[in-house]
């Protein structure tokens, strides 16, 4: 059987070069293709890659989804910023390329996408549910892509289930006190030396709490979802958004 003959942008950075090695290690991949923010894309298609890795930064995500797209070349994606703008904007070229499939996940750790579900599951049995992600301080984003979709999720979850607003503070001294509001549900990102990628979902009832926590510990925890995502999405066309489509979890 052939191998699948993928590449990987933003090669160099803290997760592509880990996904270099992840698809280097894999016996059904071929790596053609690793590349730096000075490489030409024109590249990918030389090489016939038929799926990109993309782990670059958000002001690069979209120049590099144009090309792939453009070029029916499939795309996993890692990179945070997603917008609906944005997003309308993904699905758009999709609409000109219906055969093309491109996986965004805001993580592809397992522990992360249970972390949502439970997170999901958990959120209309609590009066209250609160968002808290910890990384390492060169992420250049705030909050997480993960946080950002973790509470979507919960926000979801609780109007579909006719939730209350949780109660809150009246005042606030200081501007940012309460975190971010994402859709009604407070997220508040941590920045500290030593962390990688972490998460608590903290849900609040009357005389209990609960808390899901999942912890990144090394890059190679994105490794399995980046390799599922990669064989699964040249038979997926279309946009999916989030690796547990890929799980058979919903
Ligand atoms: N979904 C998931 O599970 C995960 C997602 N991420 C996300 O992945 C992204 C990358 O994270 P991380 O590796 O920590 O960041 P890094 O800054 O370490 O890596 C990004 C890399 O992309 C390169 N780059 C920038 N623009 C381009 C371009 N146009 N073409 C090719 N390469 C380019 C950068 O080069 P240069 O240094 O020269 O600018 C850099 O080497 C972030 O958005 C992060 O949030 C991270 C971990 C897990
Ligand atoms: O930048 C990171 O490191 C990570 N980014 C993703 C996010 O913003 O959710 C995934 C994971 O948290 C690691």
């Amino acid at each position: 059987m052939s191998k699948l003959r993928v590449a990987v942008l933003g090669a160099k950075g803290r997760i592509g070069s880990e996904a270099v090695r992840a698809v280097e290690a894999a016996e059904d991949m071929e790596l053609v293709a690793a590349l730096g923010r000075d490489d030409k894309l024109e590249i990918l298609a030389e090489r016939g890659a038929q799926v990109a890795v993309e782990l670059t930064t958000p002001a690069s995500v979209m120049g590099n989804l144009d090309f792939c797209v453009r070029h029916g070349i499939h795309a996993v994606v890692g990179t945070t910023g997603w917008t609906d703008d944005r997003l309308a904007q993904l699905k758009g070229w999709l609409d000109q390329s219906p055969e093309t499939g491109v996986l965004i996940a805001p993580n592809f750790s397992i522990g992360a996408v249970l972390t949502m579900k439970f997170a999901q599951i958990a959120a209309p049995y609590f009066e209250s549910v609160e968002v808290v992600e910890l990384h390492h301080p060169n992420k250049v984003d705030a909050p997480s892509g993960t946080a950002t979709r973790t509470a979507q999720l919960i926000a979801e979850a609780r109007r579909r289930a006719g939730s209350a607003p949780a109660p809150d503070a009246t005042v606030t001294a200081l501007d940012g006190a309460r975190g971010a509001d994402v859709d009604g549900v407070p997220v508040h990102a941590v920045r500290l030396r030593g962390l990688l990628a972490h998460q608590e979902v903290l849900l609040g009832g009357e005389g209990e709490t609960l808390t899901v926590r999942h912890d990144s510990l090394h890059h190679s925890s994105f490794m399995p979802g980046i390799l599922l995502g990669a064989r699964r999405v040249v038979t997926t066309p279309g946009l999916t958004f989030g690796l547990e489509h890929f799980l058979d979890l919903n």
